[in-house]
């Protein structure tokens, strides 16, 4: 293959993924693709597979069948710090933040988990990871909460703290599941366009799942539509929002 055209592949791509659990097909033959530089919604009604999907493409679960390639190379049945090595960060519904530990501190360990480092820190590294911690900070707004305890920050700074230690794991791409949920809705907005503007300035793609509908249509490039374990529509916000099947759906339910 050609280098022209490795850099016309998707960032992301998934094939025919399947899965099962019991008599539930999560994912029934899912097909999805992700560009370079695309913000990507997934959205559909409770139980369609959305967090399957991302449990897929971010190895917490392996396909029964199917492929899944991140860049061109494929990344299917890889563990998922494997997979976060090969540039695709998660950031969890639930935050994943030590509570007792300050924000710098947090991220100064997301820096050292990607870099392998477990314990030992030289006075240098530790100057480094400080360095590069307090730019993801700032990235994201919270450069004045360097030292607050994650665990005291309000539910709004908490989710985008938590979204800056995807940012630490220098990803091409971040999966996002829900990530304003739990917030009221100015909060929401404020989140989101922290978390755009950032994403833009890294050259991020992104793929998130999101129930509201309002930050769908304001912040996503492309909407993919999941029912029953597949695929069933996608384009633009307002195409997806003027698809009669799509309102029947999932609008009602969303
Ligand atoms: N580990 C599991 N074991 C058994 N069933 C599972 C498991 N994970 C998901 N399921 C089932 O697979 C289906 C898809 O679940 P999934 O969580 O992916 O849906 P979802 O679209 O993300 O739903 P929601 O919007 O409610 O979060 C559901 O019927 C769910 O109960």
């Amino acid at each position: 293959m050609t280098s022209n055209s490795a850099s016309a592949q998707p960032l992301l791509r998934a094939e025919d993924l399947a899965i099962s659990f019991g008599a539930i097909k999560a994912a029934d033959g899912v097909d999805f693709a992700l560009q370079r530089n695309e913000f990507v919604a997934i959205i559909g009604p409770n139980g369609a597979g959305k967090t399957t999907f991302l449990n897929l493409v971010t190895g917490y679960l392996k396909p029964h069948r199917g492929n899944v390639w991140l860049d061109g190379r494929p990344i299917t049945r890889m563990a998922p710090r494997r997979i976060s090595r090969q540039g695709i960060a998660r950031a969890f519904q639930i935050p994943q933040l030590f509570t007792d530990h300050s924000l710098i501190d947090n991220l100064m360990l997301a820096i050292a988990a990607r870099e392998g480092i477990w314990q030992g820190l030289t006075p240098l590294n530790r100057r480094a990871y400080r360095d590069e911690a307090m730019e993801v900070l700032e990235l994201l707004g919270l450069a004045a909460d360097a030292e607050t305890m994650t665990g005291t920050l309000p539910e709004g700074l908490r989710k985008l703290a938590d979204i800056t230690l995807a940012f630490a794991l220098n990803p091409k791409l971040l999966v996002l599941d829900e990530p304003t949920s739990g917030v009221s809705s100015i909060e929401r907005f404020r989140i989101m366009e922290t978390l755009m503007n950032a994403m833009r300035r890294r050259g991020l793609s992104a793929l998130f799942v999101e129930h509201d509908m309002e930050v769908v249509q304001k912040y996503a490039d492309r909407v993919v539509v999941w029912n029953a374990g597949h695929v069933m529509a996608e384009g633009t916000p307002a195409e997806v929002m003027s698809n009669p099947e799509v309102l029947e759906s999932v609008v009602g339910v969303v």
